[in-house]
């Protein structure tokens, strides 16, 4: 059983994020657009900050109108705020910090030096700014966000949602704090599955033959407890795979970008 989402499959890694941020540019100035403010949901790890990277090299860039563009994150490391650790510091050097966002537009996660005095203090700071920026009819406690984009692990977790953990369960908050994750730094703040299902567009990103088995199984109709990444989704949602992550698909449900 497959999932029937599409599937995208660019020739290497450094095509894949070029592709995305063209994507980016396109889906950003759509929703600028149609609904004025657009709002975008950043990921951490390589693929998404190069991502990030390819958009700030991009000309297409200034097509984006960054003063009505409001930026948040799938997830967040609990670190101090200049950690390099952190997902945020990451996207400033990539992107945020060469264009011309207002400041209070760039919706960070409470660092652990900043106010909160634990990942739950933090999560729930987090949604209290999300559902300022919630619109009342959409019923959500959320943004209505126009993409989100998640890199996905070799084992398949998303965001900050890791295999087998109580996290997973949650279906009453939008975002929770995260302790004892396998992926080193253990204390995390994450989005939930029913925040990631509200938003618009879910662009799940991988990269790398060591993401092969996590993608086939995600794709192939996995539970999304034993793999999150099965379980992230949007109202339409698509994922784009380099050639190594898109190994081990069927041969039918993986559409090259180009011949
Ligand atoms: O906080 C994190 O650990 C990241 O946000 C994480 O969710 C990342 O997106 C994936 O692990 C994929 O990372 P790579 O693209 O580096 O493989």
């Amino acid at each position: 059983m497959s999932t029937g989402a599409p599937v995208v499959v660019h020739r290497d890694a450094p095509l894949l994020a070029r592709a995305v941020a063209a994507r980016l540019v396109t889906r950003l100035v759509d929703a600028q657009a149609s609904r004025g403010t657009a709002h975008v949901v950043l990921t951490g790890g390589g693929i998404g900050t190069r991502v990030l990277a390819e958009l700030a090299a991009s000309p297409a860039r200034d097509a984006v109108d960054w003063a009505r563009l409001h930026v948040w994150w799938g997830d967040e490391r609990f670190v101090p705020a200049d950690s390099q650790e952190r997902n945020e510091v990451g996207a400033r050097g990539a992107l945020l910090d060469h264009v011309p966002l207002p400041p209070e537009h760039v919706h960070a996660v409470p660092a652990a030096d900043g106010g909160a005095r634990d990942v739950d203090e933090a999560a729930a700071l987090y949604a209290d700014e999300l559902a300022r920026h919630a619109r009342s009819e959409d019923h959500a406690p959320v943004p209505q966000f126009d993409v989100l984009m998640l890199g996905v692990g070799p084992d398949a977790h998303v965001a900050s949602l890791f295999p087998g953990q109580p996290a997973l369960y949650e279906q009453e908050r939008a975002v929770v704090g995260v302790r004892g994750a396998p992926k080193p730094p253990p204390l995390r703040v994450s989005l939930t599955l029913p925040a990631i299902r509200a938003a618009r567009e879910v662009w799940l990103l991988a990269a790398g033959e060591e993401k092969a088995g996590a993608v086939g199984l995600a794709l192939g109709g996995a539970g999304e407890v034993q793999v999150p990444a099965a379980g992230a989704r949007g109202r339409r949602t698509l994922w784009l795979l380099d050639q190594a992550a898109a190994a081990r698909l069927p041969r039918d449900l993986a559409r090259p970008a180009s011949p």
